[in-house]
């Protein structure tokens, strides 16, 4: 189904197709050729090409396309929990939940989001949900693609609920690489981390730059604006932009945690690199009525 409508100079525009479990997908496409694809389960981005249709995200090769989990691979939302910080399922609920199309969004404060392909998601919790979770929320994401084809993710999070509520939230980026051992990322030197493989002891990143050797699950806390993952071999760079979203968490299973997991290839590890832009040490709070934004950017850019 073609949602399209353009308007002098603006257009916003999106298909929605049904994958093979009956399950709407969104397609967006801009001008020059980049798009995006992104599942109604779980509100999660699947793929996102670039205008050479070079795919950007790791998808597993053992990926497994069927609810109630999430796809290993794309872009995951870890909300309200990350990890097993707490009593629900690893991750939260809402990367195995059914999103919807919101087809009247409240507008958004930044006007440049209006001028691309976009969609705007919703998730509501289920009864059941609430059962788990007794916070009444409803999770809007607009989901864009600019015209020099970055990937643009805006969440909002309202309290519908009358009393606060606190949660924690991740984009799991699973980012396409060359192999794990020609990549190196800058803009968290020098910060302090919870590392998951010491049982989330605090340390301090010393090197220059973040390279891999072994397994990585660490949350940096508090780390710039920007964060960049260099690609030798492939000759890119990710640039990841964030706003409201202090934590970044970097994380590749290495061999023998890929063997344990069922729908990780072996040699999967070696062309993925999860870097999430995320709140997790500080959770957020929110009173009756409150709402959060965040803002995450995903731009590539061919380097030397
Ligand atoms: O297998 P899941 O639930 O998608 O989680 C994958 C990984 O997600 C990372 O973000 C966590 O830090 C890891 O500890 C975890 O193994």
């Amino acid at each position: 189904m073609d949602h399209s409508s353009a308007d002098g100079e603006q257009t916003a525009a999106f298909e929605t197709i049904k994958d093979k479990n009956g399950i709407d997908q969104v397609i967006l496409r801009q001008a020059r050729g980049a798009s995006v694809r992104i599942s109604l389960h779980g509100g999660q981005v699947l793929s996102w090409k670039n205008d050479r249709g070079e795919e950007l995200l790791f998808t597993s090769s053992k990926a497994i396309f069927k609810p109630p989990t999430a796809v290993r691979g794309g872009i995951p939302i870890c909300f309200p929990q990350f990890g097993n910080r707490g009593s629900l399922e690893q991750h939260g609920f809402a990367r195995n939940r059914m999103w919807r199309i919101d087809d009247n969004p409240p507008p958004l404060q930044s006007s440049e989001m209006d001028t691309d392909a976009n969609v705007d998601l919703l998730f509501k919790p289920s009864d059941e949900d609430l059962k788990k979770w007794p916070h009444g929320f409803e999770f809007r994401l607009r989901v864009a693609l600019v015209t020099e084809g970055s990937l643009i993710l805006v969440p909002r999070i309202r309290n519908i609920n009358c009393k606060p509520f606190s949660f924690s939230i991740a984009f799991h980026t699973y980012l396409a690489i060359s192999d794990i051992s020609e990549v190196r990322v800058e803009g968290v030197e020098t910060l302090d981390y919870l590392d998951n493989l010491f049982d989330r002891e605090r340390f301090t990143e010393q090197g220059d730059a973040l390279t891999f050797e072994s397994e990585v699950d660490r949350v940096y806390l508090s780390s710039s604006d920007v964060v960049a993952v260099f690609d030798h071999q492939k000759k890119r760079t990710f640039l990841i932009k964030k706003e409201g979203l202090p934590d970044i968490v970097v994380w590749n299973p290495w061999d023998k945690k890929a063997k344990a997991i069922g729908d990780l290839g072996d040699e999967d590890y070696k062309h993925m690199l999860c870097v999430d832009g995320a709140a997790i040490e500080k959770p957020i709070t929110l009173k009756p009525g409150e709402e959060w934004t965040g803002r995450l950017e995903l731009t590539v850019l061919a380097s030397v």
